[in-house]
Protein backbone atom coordinates (compact mmCIF):
# COMPACT_ATOMS: atom_id res chain seq x y z
CA UNK A 1 0.00 0.00 0.00
CA UNK A 2 1.07 3.71 -0.87
CA UNK A 3 1.97 5.97 2.18
CA UNK A 4 2.69 8.78 -0.18
CA UNK A 5 1.56 9.56 -3.28
CA UNK A 6 2.31 12.93 -5.49
CA UNK A 7 0.42 13.85 -8.48
CA UNK A 8 1.49 15.98 -11.51
CA UNK A 9 3.59 17.98 -8.55
CA UNK A 10 5.08 21.37 -10.35
CA UNK A 11 7.39 23.74 -8.53
CA UNK A 12 8.26 26.61 -9.07
CA UNK A 13 10.90 29.18 -7.70
CA UNK A 14 9.80 32.35 -8.95
CA UNK A 15 9.36 32.03 -12.84
CA UNK A 16 11.87 29.05 -12.22
CA UNK A 17 10.38 25.75 -12.76
CA UNK A 18 12.48 23.49 -10.74
CA UNK A 19 9.39 20.12 -10.58
CA UNK A 20 7.77 19.60 -13.93
CA UNK A 21 5.21 17.72 -13.15
CA UNK A 22 6.51 14.51 -10.66
CA UNK A 23 4.03 11.57 -9.95
CA UNK A 24 4.92 8.96 -7.99
CA UNK A 25 3.96 6.90 -4.95
CA UNK A 26 6.04 5.22 -2.46
CA UNK A 27 5.07 2.29 -0.42
CA UNK A 28 5.45 1.51 3.46
CA UNK A 29 8.36 0.60 5.04
CA UNK A 30 12.56 0.32 2.73
CA UNK A 31 14.35 3.05 1.52
CA UNK A 32 14.31 4.91 -1.51
CA UNK A 33 17.02 6.48 -2.95
CA UNK A 34 16.58 9.98 -5.08
CA UNK A 35 19.44 10.33 -7.39
CA UNK A 36 20.69 12.50 -10.05
CA UNK A 37 23.14 15.39 -10.63
CA UNK A 38 23.22 18.52 -8.45
CA UNK A 39 20.45 20.78 -8.98
CA UNK A 40 17.69 18.51 -10.90
CA UNK A 41 15.19 18.86 -8.23
CA UNK A 42 15.94 16.04 -5.72
CA UNK A 43 15.76 18.07 -2.29
CA UNK A 44 13.43 20.23 -3.80
CA UNK A 45 10.88 17.49 -4.44
CA UNK A 46 12.14 15.48 -1.39
CA UNK A 47 10.97 18.84 0.88
CA UNK A 48 7.30 18.96 -0.67
CA UNK A 49 6.79 16.00 1.03
CA UNK A 50 6.28 17.75 4.54
CA UNK A 51 6.19 21.11 3.11
CA UNK A 52 9.28 22.29 4.37
CA UNK A 53 9.48 24.73 0.76
CA UNK A 54 6.54 26.58 2.68
CA UNK A 55 9.39 28.70 3.87
CA UNK A 56 10.55 29.83 0.80
CA UNK A 57 8.40 33.13 0.15
CA UNK A 58 8.89 32.45 -3.95
CA UNK A 59 7.61 29.22 -4.23
CA UNK A 60 4.48 28.38 -5.99
CA UNK A 61 3.31 24.57 -6.17
CA UNK A 62 0.76 23.03 -8.38
CA UNK A 63 -0.59 19.23 -8.14
CA UNK A 64 -1.26 17.56 -5.28
CA UNK A 65 0.79 15.30 -2.70
CA UNK A 66 -1.48 12.85 -0.33
CA UNK A 67 -0.22 11.32 2.81
CA UNK A 68 -2.46 8.01 3.81
CA UNK A 69 -4.86 9.50 0.99
CA UNK A 70 -4.91 13.00 2.76
CA UNK A 71 -4.08 16.07 0.53
CA UNK A 72 -1.35 17.63 2.27
CA UNK A 73 -1.84 21.29 1.27
CA UNK A 74 -5.12 21.29 2.00
CA UNK A 75 -5.97 24.35 4.36
CA UNK A 76 -7.11 22.07 6.84
CA UNK A 77 -3.39 20.33 7.44
CA UNK A 78 -2.30 21.05 10.50
CA UNK A 79 1.97 21.46 9.49
CA UNK A 80 3.06 20.70 13.35
CA UNK A 81 1.31 17.07 12.99
CA UNK A 82 2.32 16.58 9.16
CA UNK A 83 6.53 17.16 10.23
CA UNK A 84 5.91 14.74 13.66
CA UNK A 85 4.32 12.42 11.19
CA UNK A 86 6.94 12.91 8.17
CA UNK A 87 10.36 13.40 10.09
CA UNK A 88 13.79 14.76 8.02
CA UNK A 89 17.14 14.62 8.73
CA UNK A 90 19.22 17.40 7.60
CA UNK A 91 22.48 17.23 5.50
CA UNK A 92 24.79 19.26 8.12
CA UNK A 93 24.04 17.29 11.76
CA UNK A 94 21.42 20.24 13.64
CA UNK A 95 21.58 19.52 17.22
CA UNK A 96 20.13 22.32 18.94
CA UNK A 97 22.73 23.88 21.34
CA UNK A 98 21.60 22.07 24.55
CA UNK A 99 22.54 18.64 26.39
CA UNK A 100 22.10 15.35 23.91
CA UNK A 101 18.79 14.34 26.39
CA UNK A 102 17.52 17.74 25.62
CA UNK A 103 18.05 17.31 22.32
CA UNK A 104 15.75 14.22 22.11
CA UNK A 105 13.32 14.85 24.55
CA UNK A 106 12.61 18.43 22.65
CA UNK A 107 9.50 17.22 20.26
CA UNK A 108 7.94 14.89 23.74
CA UNK A 109 7.92 18.20 25.69
CA UNK A 110 6.12 20.52 22.82
CA UNK A 111 3.69 17.80 22.91
CA UNK A 112 3.49 18.28 26.83
CA UNK A 113 5.13 14.45 28.14
CA UNK A 114 6.90 15.88 31.23
CA UNK A 115 6.85 12.44 33.21
CA UNK A 116 11.01 11.76 33.83
CA UNK A 117 10.44 8.19 33.38
CA UNK A 118 8.51 8.55 30.78
CA UNK A 119 10.98 10.77 28.86
CA UNK A 120 14.22 8.45 30.03
CA UNK A 121 13.02 5.17 28.54
CA UNK A 122 12.36 7.33 25.04
CA UNK A 123 15.90 8.90 25.13
CA UNK A 124 17.22 5.09 25.82
CA UNK A 125 15.04 3.75 22.81
CA UNK A 126 15.81 6.34 20.34
CA UNK A 127 19.44 6.23 21.06
CA UNK A 128 19.63 3.02 20.79
CA UNK A 129 17.42 2.61 17.32
CA UNK A 130 19.38 5.36 16.24
CA UNK A 131 23.05 3.04 17.14
CA UNK A 132 24.59 6.27 19.47
CA UNK A 133 23.18 4.76 22.77
CA UNK A 134 26.44 3.17 23.74
CA UNK A 135 28.57 6.72 22.68
CA UNK A 136 26.68 8.74 24.94
CA UNK A 137 25.25 7.18 27.38
CA UNK A 138 27.34 8.68 29.95
CA UNK A 139 27.78 11.85 27.95
CA UNK A 140 23.49 12.63 28.37
CA UNK A 141 23.78 15.81 30.10
CA UNK A 142 26.59 17.57 27.79
CA UNK A 143 26.30 19.59 24.79
CA UNK A 144 25.63 17.75 22.02
CA UNK A 145 27.35 20.33 20.00
CA UNK A 146 30.63 18.47 21.73
CA UNK A 147 29.94 15.02 20.16
CA UNK A 148 31.47 14.03 16.70
CA UNK A 149 29.58 14.65 13.25
CA UNK A 150 28.56 11.40 13.14
CA UNK A 151 27.50 11.04 16.86
CA UNK A 152 25.47 14.41 16.39
CA UNK A 153 24.07 13.33 13.24
CA UNK A 154 22.75 9.94 14.99
CA UNK A 155 21.70 11.79 17.57
CA UNK A 156 19.40 14.31 15.15
CA UNK A 157 18.04 10.90 14.01
CA UNK A 158 16.95 9.66 17.38
CA UNK A 159 15.57 13.26 18.13
CA UNK A 160 13.24 12.44 14.93
CA UNK A 161 12.52 8.82 16.32
CA UNK A 162 11.41 10.02 19.87
CA UNK A 163 7.91 11.27 17.98
CA UNK A 164 7.48 8.35 16.52
CA UNK A 165 7.00 9.64 12.77
CA UNK A 166 5.83 7.04 9.81
CA UNK A 167 8.16 8.47 7.41
CA UNK A 168 12.05 10.08 7.57
CA UNK A 169 13.03 12.17 4.91
CA UNK A 170 16.74 12.48 4.54
CA UNK A 171 18.56 14.84 2.52
CA UNK A 172 22.29 13.30 1.83
CA UNK A 173 21.87 12.58 5.60
CA UNK A 174 26.14 11.08 5.28
CA UNK A 175 27.89 13.31 2.95
CA UNK A 176 29.41 15.54 5.36
CA UNK A 177 30.75 12.30 7.79
CA UNK A 178 34.09 10.28 7.25
CA UNK A 179 33.23 6.83 5.93
CA UNK A 180 33.26 4.72 9.10
CA UNK A 181 30.65 7.39 10.55
CA UNK A 182 28.56 6.63 7.31
CA UNK A 183 28.86 3.41 7.16
CA UNK A 184 27.30 3.08 10.76
CA UNK A 185 23.83 5.30 9.36
CA UNK A 186 23.60 3.38 6.94
CA UNK A 187 23.35 0.21 8.67
CA UNK A 188 21.21 1.69 11.41
CA UNK A 189 18.91 2.48 8.20
CA UNK A 190 19.38 -0.84 7.17
CA UNK A 191 17.68 -1.79 10.46
CA UNK A 192 15.76 0.64 10.85
CA UNK A 193 13.88 0.15 7.35
CA UNK A 194 10.90 -2.40 8.31
CA UNK A 195 9.51 -0.36 11.22
CA UNK A 196 9.63 3.21 9.11
CA UNK A 197 9.00 4.63 5.26
CA UNK A 198 12.60 6.47 4.52
CA UNK A 199 13.50 8.46 1.57
CA UNK A 200 16.60 9.58 1.15
CA UNK A 201 18.62 11.82 -1.43
CA UNK A 202 22.50 10.59 -2.16
CA UNK A 203 24.61 11.88 -4.03
CA UNK A 204 26.51 8.87 -3.98
CA UNK A 205 25.70 5.95 -6.38
CA UNK A 206 27.16 2.76 -4.08
CA UNK A 207 25.51 4.16 -0.69
CA UNK A 208 21.62 4.21 -2.94
CA UNK A 209 22.66 0.38 -4.15
CA UNK A 210 23.96 -0.85 -0.90
CA UNK A 211 21.27 0.18 1.13
CA UNK A 212 17.95 1.39 -0.77
CA UNK A 213 15.07 -0.92 -1.97
CA UNK A 214 13.78 1.01 -4.58
CA UNK A 215 15.47 4.08 -6.38
CA UNK A 216 13.98 7.53 -8.33
CA UNK A 217 16.24 8.96 -10.85
CA UNK A 218 15.92 12.96 -11.84
CA UNK A 219 17.00 14.77 -14.30
CA UNK A 220 16.24 19.07 -15.01
CA UNK A 221 13.15 18.56 -12.54
CA UNK A 222 11.79 15.41 -14.43
CA UNK A 223 11.51 11.92 -12.90
CA UNK A 224 13.22 9.87 -15.58
CA UNK A 225 12.86 6.62 -13.98
CA UNK A 226 11.66 5.09 -10.64
CA UNK A 227 12.55 1.33 -10.15
CA UNK A 228 13.74 -1.57 -7.90
CA UNK A 229 17.26 -0.70 -7.21
CA UNK A 230 18.88 -3.85 -8.56
CA UNK A 231 17.15 -3.49 -11.76
CA UNK A 232 17.70 0.26 -11.83
CA UNK A 233 21.90 -0.06 -11.50
CA UNK A 234 22.08 -3.46 -13.16
CA UNK A 235 19.74 -3.02 -16.41
CA UNK A 236 17.96 0.28 -16.16
CA UNK A 237 14.95 1.25 -18.52
CA UNK A 238 16.26 4.73 -19.63
CA UNK A 239 19.41 5.74 -21.79
CA UNK A 240 20.00 8.62 -19.46
CA UNK A 241 19.35 6.38 -16.41
CA UNK A 242 22.32 4.73 -17.85
CA UNK A 243 24.55 7.16 -18.43
CA UNK A 244 24.22 8.66 -15.34
CA UNK A 245 24.99 5.74 -13.27
CA UNK A 246 28.10 4.91 -15.79
CA UNK A 247 29.11 8.35 -14.82
CA UNK A 248 29.13 9.64 -18.55
CA UNK A 249 27.62 12.78 -16.67
CA UNK A 250 27.06 14.17 -13.40
N1 LIG B 1 15.52 28.48 -2.42
C1 LIG B 1 15.66 28.48 -3.74
N2 LIG B 1 15.40 29.58 -4.47
C2 LIG B 1 15.54 29.59 -5.82
N3 LIG B 1 15.94 28.51 -6.55
C3 LIG B 1 16.22 27.40 -5.88
C4 LIG B 1 16.11 27.30 -4.45
N4 LIG B 1 16.45 26.05 -4.07
C5 LIG B 1 16.78 25.38 -5.20
N5 LIG B 1 16.64 26.18 -6.29
C6 LIG B 1 16.88 25.80 -7.70
O1 LIG B 1 16.02 24.70 -8.02
C7 LIG B 1 16.71 23.72 -8.78
C8 LIG B 1 16.69 22.38 -8.05
O2 LIG B 1 17.46 22.50 -6.86
P1 LIG B 1 17.59 21.31 -5.79
O3 LIG B 1 18.38 21.85 -4.65
O4 LIG B 1 16.27 20.74 -5.53
O5 LIG B 1 18.43 20.28 -6.62
P2 LIG B 1 19.23 18.99 -6.13
O6 LIG B 1 19.02 17.99 -7.20
O7 LIG B 1 18.82 18.63 -4.76
O8 LIG B 1 20.71 19.52 -6.15
P3 LIG B 1 21.94 19.19 -5.17
O9 LIG B 1 22.22 17.75 -5.41
O10 LIG B 1 23.02 20.08 -5.67
O11 LIG B 1 21.50 19.50 -3.77
C9 LIG B 1 18.12 24.29 -9.02
O12 LIG B 1 18.11 24.94 -10.27
C10 LIG B 1 18.29 25.27 -7.90
O13 LIG B 1 19.14 26.33 -8.26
Amino acid sequence: MSIIESNDLHLYYGKHEALKGITMDFNEGGITALIGPSGCGKSTYLRTLNRMNDLIPSVTITGKVTYKEQDIYSPRTDIVTLRKQIGMVFQQPNPFPFSVYDNVVYGLRLEGKHSKSELDQIVEESLTAAAVWDDVKDKLHKSALSLSGGQQQRVCIARVLAVKPEVILLDEPTSALDPVSSGKIENMLLELKDEYTMIMVTHNMQQASRISDKTAFFLNGDLIEYNDTKKMFLNPGEQETEDYISGKFG
